[in-house]
């Protein structure tokens, strides 16, 4: 009794209907609509199912979740995650269990994400600094904000991850952003050997092994000097110290061996998970408004009021600020910065929806079509509506499961709080210093990029125009 089959080809299954796909997330929606919220697909030779409701997604992210919570182990993952020393990629088990509670209790604990609050408010007025510059220059210039929102988190990220900070448009800031590229983008590379095992001889052919393992030493020298830099620099302060001092210092006061493949894999998380999906949200929201005028009017007006004569946003504003929360949840639910979870593995043979699961399948959960569940959406879910969140007691944390843009259960991304902090600064100030328009000869589009995280296609330009009280 399996969950309904896309009928597919001899062999390869699904595989070609999901590489013509211009956006999976969208493809696999349009399928839902077809076989049912659960439906099933074989990729050469891995069975996936589906997941595309609110209801369901609450069965596997809580309900079942121990049965839901692994990864399926991918060659570009296994590589370059030092064979699944990270905790993203990591199966389930007593490692992901031991790096997941160092991130919860030190790396990224709320706590600790509120010791960066300089930071943060430094970086934020940087970019305000330079949005400002446009603004004033005669005649105004257009901002780049996809480019300046992507500069913000990469910037953040350095500082907070390991403490340096990159001069704009440098050399190491282009190395740095060059590895993440290549990074991202051999994570989602199509290897051969993931789907047929027994054609692997196919990926060595093709040069892509190489690729990959020329990028893996790329990535383990940068670690390495990075590793380096800190333990030549000694005594300081627990408060002060960014993400990469504290987990040497765990690892060296340990009584384990110090393990440097599970500090070099977390940074790459942290790298990966801090970057792309904080930038794409913030570009959304942006986005967003300027195609609902009178919402960005109303959030800009609350902005100011709350404000009053102070020069900016800082983040002590942001709890006083219901509308601006209420059109950030509208934007993560409409445009959701990651479409579908990290891939999920099960771990054992179990009962969904009615249907039987075997182990070992993937699980794809389909946030995109999750944020448009009409049984959980009665009103114009294609519609932004912030209001539909004003007063409510929803929010993006993971007890909601038609809004799961940071997922839910054990694998909730650990990050959150971070992620929320840098997007819910960055957007305040961007809305309370300048009046937005777009730029000339440019028009406003929503269209999406394919990829793990969902960012707009065209770059955002826009003119800003300095607030002045
Ligand atoms: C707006 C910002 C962010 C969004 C929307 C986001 C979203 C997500 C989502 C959807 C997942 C998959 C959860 C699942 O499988 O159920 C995830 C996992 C993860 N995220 Fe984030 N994230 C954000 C920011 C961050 C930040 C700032 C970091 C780190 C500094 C981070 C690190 C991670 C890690 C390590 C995982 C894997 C967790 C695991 O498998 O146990 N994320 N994130």
């Amino acid at each position: 009794n399996l969950p309904p089959l896309v009928p597919g080809l001899p062999f390869i299954g699904n595989l070609h209907q999901l590489s013509a796909a211009p956006l999976l997330h969208i493809y696999l929606s349009h399928l839902s609509k077809l076989h049912g919220p659960l439906f099933r697909l074989n990729l050469g030779s891995n069975p996936v199912i589906v997941i595309s409701s609110a209801k369901l997604a609450e069965e596997v992210l809580k309900h079942q979740d121990s049965a839901f919570c692994s990864r399926p182990e991918l060659v570009p993952q296994r590589r370059l995650s030092y064979n699944f020393a990270d905790m993203a990629f990591a199966p389930y088990g007593s490692h992901w269990r031991e790096v997941r509670r160092i991130a919860a209790t030190h790396l990224l604990s709320p706590p600790k994400v509120k010791s960066f609050r300089a930071v943060r408010e430094d970086e934020v007025a940087r970019m305000v600094a330079r949005i400002a510059r446009c603004a004033s220059s005669s005649p105004p210039r257009a901002v780049n904000l996809s480019e300046a929102a992507m500069g913000l988190t990469t910037t953040l990220i350095c500082r907070i991850g390991f403490g340096r900070r990159y001069e704009e448009q440098g050399t190491e800031l282009r190395r740095f952003q060059e590895l993440l590229t290549e990074l991202r983008q051999l994570l989602t590379a199509f290897f051969v050997s993931d789907y047929f095992p027994a054609l692997s001889w196919v990926d060595r052919a093709t040069g892509l092994m190489k690729r990959l393992d020329c990028a893996f030493e790329k990535l383990d020298s940068f670690y390495q000097e990075l590793i380096d830099e800190h333990l030549r620099t000694e005594g300081v302060d627990d408060d002060d110290e960014d993400i990469l001092g504290m987990q040497i210092k765990l690892e060296l006061n340990s009584n384990k061996p110090t393990n440097w493949d599970r500090v070099k894999a977390l940074l790459m998380d942290l790298f990966l998970g801090g970057t792309d999906s904080s930038a794409a949200s913030i570009v959304w929201i942006m986005t967003a408004l300027m195609k609902a005028p009178h919402i960005m009017k109303k959030v800009q007006t609350e902005i100011r009021n709350a404000v009053g004569n102070k020069a900016k946003v800082d983040e002590d504003d942001l709890p006083t600020l219901p509308y601006l929360k209420a059109v950030i949840n509208e934007t993560f639910r409409l445009y959701t910065p990651v479409p579908m979870l990290v891939p999920r593995e099960t771990t054992q043979k179990c009962v969904l929806g009615g249907y039987e699961i075997q182990p070992k399948t993937t699980v794809y959960v389909n946030v995109w079509a999750i944020t448009r569940d009409p049984e959980c959406w009665k009103t114009s879910p294609e519609e932004f509506l912030p209001e539909r969140f004003y007063g409510s007691d929803m929010d993006v944390k993971g007890k909601d499961f038609g809004l799961i843009p940071f997922g839910s259960g054990r694998r909730i991304c650990p990050g959150m709080f971070m992620g929320l902090a840098n997007v819910e600064l960055a957007v305040a100030n961007l809305l309370f210093s300048f009046d937005w328009e777009v730029a000339q000869g440019t028009e406003l589009d929503t269209d999406a990029l394919a990829g793990l995280i969902m960012h707009k296609k065209n770059p955002l330009l826009l003119l800003p125009k300095q607030y002045k009280l």
